[in-house]
């Protein structure tokens, strides 16, 4: 339109750096992080980030090069996902659940320039580096995070030799930073800011590409799914290796709220936090949901006030939404993938819905919901014809999402990125339907759901229903190969502690529950493997259901 002209006054490439700045004005000596008996302030973390940063350019790091760390919920990755970005680099956090081999795989694909390792991690990060070293690879440079200094004697006595190690450590390098660097904001917004793996529940882990611009979206996009207003606290119990904490690092700092940073997530440490800091907002899967309401009571803490909890990355049972509510906490529910930044979507609330018996509104927050405001579009589409499914709740379809807060790609491949991207929509490999008033359910990933006998049986589903046997503390359920059937689904459970029940027991609730073929043929009791981002290791399952053989070889037809 004639009059207009797009300059630096009007058109600035979108980066959450901007947070940052503008809390250490705004919050200057507002708390920005707790983690023990150590403090931050929005001005001091601006300032350590600054010299973060600084330390990370003089080390020789490019702009665009990967900067990984290897380290759970401590100050340190809070600030390395400033530092980095503000360097000019990529930030590559990585699974703390990961082993050497695999760490050294990550390491190579990435061709991180340098990688800093909280000392709990250090021995994986040097099995990685030998790795590395006797297959030729170029190494990262070691920095070593130890624990802050007022959390000190809990560093496992590792000190560093600084002139033979050739290790550097973490504050030295800040501490040598220059506070008057300039920061290297990103030149066009579609840059990457991180790379993050996804978790390798269906394949080895992909990297996925995040954008300053995405990234900027996701975060707001985060603060407003958390209702968040100014001044939050926030407990950290989701990974910030995961999605970068599914975009509330960066969203915490746009409302100068104070991070509560935590090495671990168990349920005292949950509680006792909670009433300390004045906790007002957490996330976590719903494993962590299930650690909360399954806790002792002489650790279970009445809460200060309501808490809102959002959580995603597996399906929440209904039975733990429902018992999370009754605890005093506020959960959301929001469904997402690492290629989504996380959280893509939001199941809203209704305040209509505020009537319902408890239990119903606990089966409607289950439900995965409608897009977030900064994704474009969300539709439950037939991957072959790319047409629409009808909202009747019954037509399974392949959930696709479209919009800004899509990754840019997988690194290194390009081929794979084409795929995700056909048609013109990402496709989640999720299966789901859509309900009448538009909010999709999903009922499972496409590499797990069951085909018995020619029906489809939504693991999902039954899984949930194991979920609500009162002895059931866990449960996956998975497709066991059978000759006649094709498959047959196979159940693995764990039961609560002190609770019995036989696999007769779980066949007949389910039955009573489900039509018959949906019913397990198969009941396993055991600990579930799960990956660190709280998910069920489904592909270990399957292994172990097919080394089980088929049914129908042994049994009469049923
Ligand atoms: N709220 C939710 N309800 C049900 N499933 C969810 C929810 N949120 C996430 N998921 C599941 O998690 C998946 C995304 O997981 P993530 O990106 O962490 O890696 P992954 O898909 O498990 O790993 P990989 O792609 O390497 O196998 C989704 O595709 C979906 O299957």
């Amino acid at each position: 339109m004639e009059g207009t002209i797009r300059c630096s006054a009007n058109y600035v490439p979108l980066t959450l750096i901007s947070f940052l700045q503008r809390s250490a004005i705004v919050y200057g000596d507002r708390a920005s992080i707790v983690y023990g008996n150590v403090s931050y302030t929005w001005r001091q973390t601006l300032q350590r980030c600054t010299k973060l940063a600084s330390a990370i350019f003089q080390l020789g790091v490019s702009r665009g090069d990967v900067v990984a760390a290897l380290a759970p919920n401590i100050p340190a990755v809070y600030e390395l996902h400033f530092g980095v970005p503000m360097s000019g680099a990529i930030l590559s956090t990585l699974n703390t659940r990961h082993d050497s081999s695999m760490i050294s795989l990550l390491l190579k694909h990435s061709e991180a320039k340098i990688l800093f390792v909280d000392y709990q991690f250090l021995h994986i990060a040097k099995g990685a580096i030998d790795i590395m070293f006797k297959t030729n690879t170029n190494l990262p440079l070691l920095v070593l995070i130890l624990e802050c200094a007022d959390n000190a004697s809990h560093s496992h006595g590792i000190t560093l030799n600084k002139a033979s190690s050739g290790i550097l450590e973490y504050e030295d390098l800040i501490a040598k930073g220059d506070l008057q660097f300039e920061v290297r904001k990103p030149n066009d917004e579609w840059d990457p800011i991180s790379l993050n793996y996804t978790s390798g529940t269906t394949s080895n882990p992909k990297g996925v590409i995040y954008s300053h611009r995405g990234a900027y979206l996701n975060a707001l996009a985060a603060v407003l799914l958390n209702e968040m207003r100014s001044l939050p606290v926030c407990l950290w119990c989701v990974p910030m290796f995961h999605c970068n904490g599914w975009c509330l690092t960066w969203g915490v700092a746009a409302q100068g709220g104070t991070n509560v940073c935590q090495r671990s997530v168990t349920a005292k440490g949950i509680f006792d936090n909670i009433s300390r800091h004045k906790v007002t907002h957490m996330g976590g899967a719903p494993i962590v949901l299930n650690i909360i309401v399954n806790s002792p009571s002489h650790v279970k803490k009445p809460l200060p006030s309501k808490v809102a909890v959002m959580t995603g990355g597996a399906t929440p049972p209904p039975e733990i939404l429902f018992k999370m509510e009754e605890l005093g906490f506020s959960v959301t529910h929001s469904y997402g993938l690492t290629e989504t930044y996380g959280p893509g979507t939001i199941c809203v609330w209704k305040p209509e819905w505020d009537i319902l018996p408890q239990d119903a509104q606990a089966k409607i927050k289950s439900r995965q919901g409608v897009n977030h405001l900064c994704i474009d579009e969300l539709d439950i589409k037939d991957p072959v014809t790319m047409k629409s499914v009808p909202a009747d709740a019954k037509t399974i379809g392949e959930v696709m999402f479209r919009g800004n807060t899509v990754m840019n790609g997988y690194l290194k491949d390009l081929k794979a990125t084409e795929e995700a991207f056909e048609g013109g929509w990402f496709c989640s490999g999720d299966l789901g339907v859509k309900h009448p008033d538009g909010y999709i359910e999903l009922m499972d990933r496409s590499k797990d759901i069951i085909i018995s006998g020619g029906e489809n049986i939504s693991t999902m589903e039954l899984e949930a229903v194991i979920f609500s046997h009162p002895a059931v503390l866990d449960a996956a359920v998975v497709g066991r190969p059978d000759d006649y059937w094709g498959e047959t689904p196979c159940a693995f459970v764990k039961l609560k502690e002190g609770c019995s029940a036989t696999e007769q027991e779980i066949i007949q609730f389910c039955l009573n529950h489900l039509p018959r073929y949906m019913a397990p043929r198969t009941v396993v009791f055991e600990d579930l493997p799960k990956t660190s981002t709280g998910k069920t290791q489904k592909n270990v399952l399957k292994e172990k259901a097919k080394a089980m053989g088929s049914l129908s070889k042994n049994t009469s037809r049923l």
